[in-house]
């Protein structure tokens, strides 16, 4: 028994033949979905030539198998809701997705129960899924503006370091971004990629389109793409994020699939899946894979991260999920790696689990790091020195290949990482990854526009509605949004160009919102930001129950090794698992040593491994070996899949606080 919204009690009824009919209709749907594909494949309308404006573009969000296939599952329960709503006259999805149902369909698709074994000591390897499938239309009910026509009109390239931050917090971001979210985009059943736009970048007839497009116009007149242009484009690919069944069997509207655990727990590493598992694992030891660097190339001076192939440059790497081709993030992974398989020799064995990672915080708050991203990473000599090379994210996007072939490489970007400063959050995303990724192959790839899109494809509320969430004013007008204030939320300027389009204030999506708040006293985020980014990571924390901190359970720590654990640092992390060469580093790795600024802890606790009181006075780089205490529990701790304990976390200041880490 359920209740409509004036709460009167309402029970859903549906007949044999109504049950057999919405199968029918789901099995139906997904055979002309496979049909179609085979039309469009056969019309060679999918992306196959590196030449293609969108080409690697979906390497992003590749599903995993078990991904497709829970897909394919969740379009049937999905069409086979559709039938029922319609032939039910229901007036909105809620009244489906709050019952179960003993539909075949719907039982076939339903994920198992999972029974926890409360005394396990270790996680298993699996995680689950979460929203909406219709994509966010504007107040009004009228379409939203063109994600790319937002994009280069409130966007802009600007160069602003951030001098209290060192890139290593972008990096170390990203890194922990693929450890609990990875959201999948929909494929052809046979693995190819989708082009939702024409081979040159221009607008397909609906009958040519996956029913998983999305595309992004562009403007004719864009700034970037288009001015000067011998082919115009008109359109982006964009591909819709694959739905899952829910976890709680129910049917209705469909949630996106994320096919990482949601926990901090390793998937970097170790992927989600015991399928995954079993491609990076050695099997021996308790240890992962690795290429062994006699087998690479005698530049090198480590061993490396599997190799992935096919490969069209020097080296690919693959752990985890992905194939790891993001800059500097496979030196990172690499580093983890090494320090995980160090770690394996001294204890044994572990896994993951599950909760949600909220889609406001994936789909919006936390890809607040792309504006972090600095477009050419600084390359720094042993002493310090800055060196005349660097390497420009637009050079190295899918080529991490200089970390085979330049034997000086690792170490002098995890220098670059402890030295440089990020970006400033703003309005500004460096050019690398809003125009010019992959320059000299002409690729048509704009992440705002993408964060924009995806957001309104995993139909997030507006901005002013997480405003509100987070006990923030809504506002009525967008003069309302630059009133001074100091316990609201204030944007300077959004830089809305009425004459380029019409929005309403509520139409302002919450990732363009976000990004423009100035910061919070002592933060590097806005309000906005700051709440949601929070709630996710206490979230993270208070419910896992293999948390490191959490006590009494079979596998909790003893005080005395927790005490150890905290010792940990990732400035110590880089220390120990670079080349050898990086002898000096500060002791908060976010801080760079030339910051007067004092970061507060309670307001901006950025990496809470740095528990030495120590580090807190130190504000200069020291040797490495002063960096910590060498333990082995905490070497574990940190690597292993057990119990995660690099957490980033921005927290409230004291008057909105959530609970923190103690
Ligand atoms: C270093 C360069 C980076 C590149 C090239 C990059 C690229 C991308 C791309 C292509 C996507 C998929 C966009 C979509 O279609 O929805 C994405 C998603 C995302 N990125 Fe980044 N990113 C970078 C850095 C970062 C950083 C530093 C952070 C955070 C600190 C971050 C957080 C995220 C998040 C949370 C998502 C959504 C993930 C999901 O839903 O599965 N990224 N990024």
């Amino acid at each position: 028994m359920y209740k409509t919204e004036d709460a009167t009690p309402f029970v859903l009824h549906f007949t044999d033949n109504e049950t057999q009919m919405s199968e029918a209709a789901g099995y139906s749907y997904v055979d002309r979905l496979t049909q179609l594909e085979e039309d469009l494949f056969a019309q060679g309308q999918y992306i196959k030539e590196e030449s293609h404006p969108f080409y690697r573009m979906p390497q992003f969000k590749k599903p995993q198998p078990e991904a497709q296939e829970l897909a394919r599952k969740a379009a049937r329960m999905l069409e086979a809701a559709q039938y029922l709503k319609i032939k039910m006259s229901l007036p909105n999805d809620e009244f489906l997705r709050q019952t179960t149902s003993n539909f075949t369909v719907i039982n076939k698709t339903c994920l198992a129960v999972i029974t926890c074994p409360t005394a396990s000591k270790y996680r298993t390897i699996d995680g689950s899924y979460s929203n909406i499938q219709t994509p966010r239309a504007a107040s009004n009910g009228s379409a939203l503006p063109s994600a790319r026509l937002v994009s280069t009109v409130v966007f802009g390239g600007a160069d602003r370091a951030l001098n209290t931050t060192t890139l290593a917090l972008m990096q170390f971001g990203q890194l922990i971004n693929h450890d609990f979210q990875s959201t999948t985009q929909f494929t052809f059943t046979n693995g190819s990629d989708i082009s939702c736009c024409t081979s040159t970048g221009g607008t397909l007839n609906a009958s040519q389109l996956h029913p998983a497009c999305l595309p992004i116009s562009v403007p004719t007149n864009d700034r970037f793409w288009n001015v000067n242009a011998t082919i115009i484009t008109t359109c982006m690919n964009f591909i819709r994020s694959m739905a899952g069944p829910r976890l709680d069997c129910s049917i209705g509207y469909a949630d996106q699939l994320n096919q990482n655990t949601h926990w901090l727990d390793a998937s970097t590493l170790y992927g989600s899946s015991t399928t995954t598992a079993a491609l990076v694992r050695n099997f021996t030891g308790g240890l992962l894979k690795t290429t062994s660097k006699d087998v690479i190339s005698a530049t090198v001076s480590r061993d490396l991260l599997p190799i992935s192939s096919p490969c069209t440059t020097a080296a690919c790497f693959y752990a985890g999920p992905a194939i790891i081709t993001k800059h500097s993030l496979a030196p990172l992974t690499t580093g983890f790696l090494t320090r995980f398989n160090q770690c394996q020799h001294q204890q044994s064995d572990d896994r993951p689990d599950q909760q949600r990672i909220r889609y406001r915080f994936a789909t919006a708050a936390f890809r607040f790091g792309h504006s972090l991203v600095q477009g050419s990473v600084k390359l720094y000599a042993e002493d310090g020195s800055l060196l005349n090379t660097s390497y420009t994210m637009s050079d190295t996007f899918n080529d991490p290949s200089r970390i085979v072939t330049d034997k000086t490489y690792f170490d002098a970007v995890i220098r670059g990482l402890l030295t440089q400063p990020s970006q400033s959050i703003d309005q500004n995303v460096d050019d690398s990854l809003w125009n010019r990724p992959f320059r000299a192959k002409n690729i048509r790839f704009d992440i705002v526009a993408l964060n924009i899109q995806r957001g309104r494809d995993h139909g997030l509320p507006s901005y002013n509605t997480y405003r509100q969430l987070c006990g923030f004013t809504k506002v009525t007008s967008f003069s309302g949004l630059n009133a001074t204030s100091t316990t609201n939320p204030v944007i300077p300027t959004l830089r809305v160009d009425k004459s380029c389009f019409n929005i309403l204030v509520d139409d302002i999506d919450v990732y363009v919102g976000g990004l423009a708040e100035i910061p919070l006293t002592g933060s590097i985020a806005g309000p906005t930001l700051n709440c949601l980014i929070a709630e996710q990571f206490n979230q993270i924390k208070f419910s896992d129950r293999y948390f490191y901190e959490l006590g009494n359970q079979a596998h909790s720590f003893t005080a005395a090794q927790l005490t150890e654990i905290r010792k940990a640092s990732l400035a110590r992390i880089f220390c120990d698992n670079s080349d050898q060469t990086v002898l000096t580093a500060q002791p908060k790795a976010f801080v760079p040593v030339s910051s007067t600024i004092l970061v507060r802890e309670e307001l901006l606790r950025l990496i809470l491994l740095n528990y030495n009181p120590l580090f807190f006075n130190a504000n200069a780089k020291v040797l490495c070996t002063a960096t910590c205490n060498h333990h082995p529990f905490f070497e574990f701790e940190a690597m292993g899949k057990r119990d995660p304990v690099l957490i980033i976390g921005i927290i409230y200041p004291s008057s909105r606080q959530l609970p923190i880490f103690t």
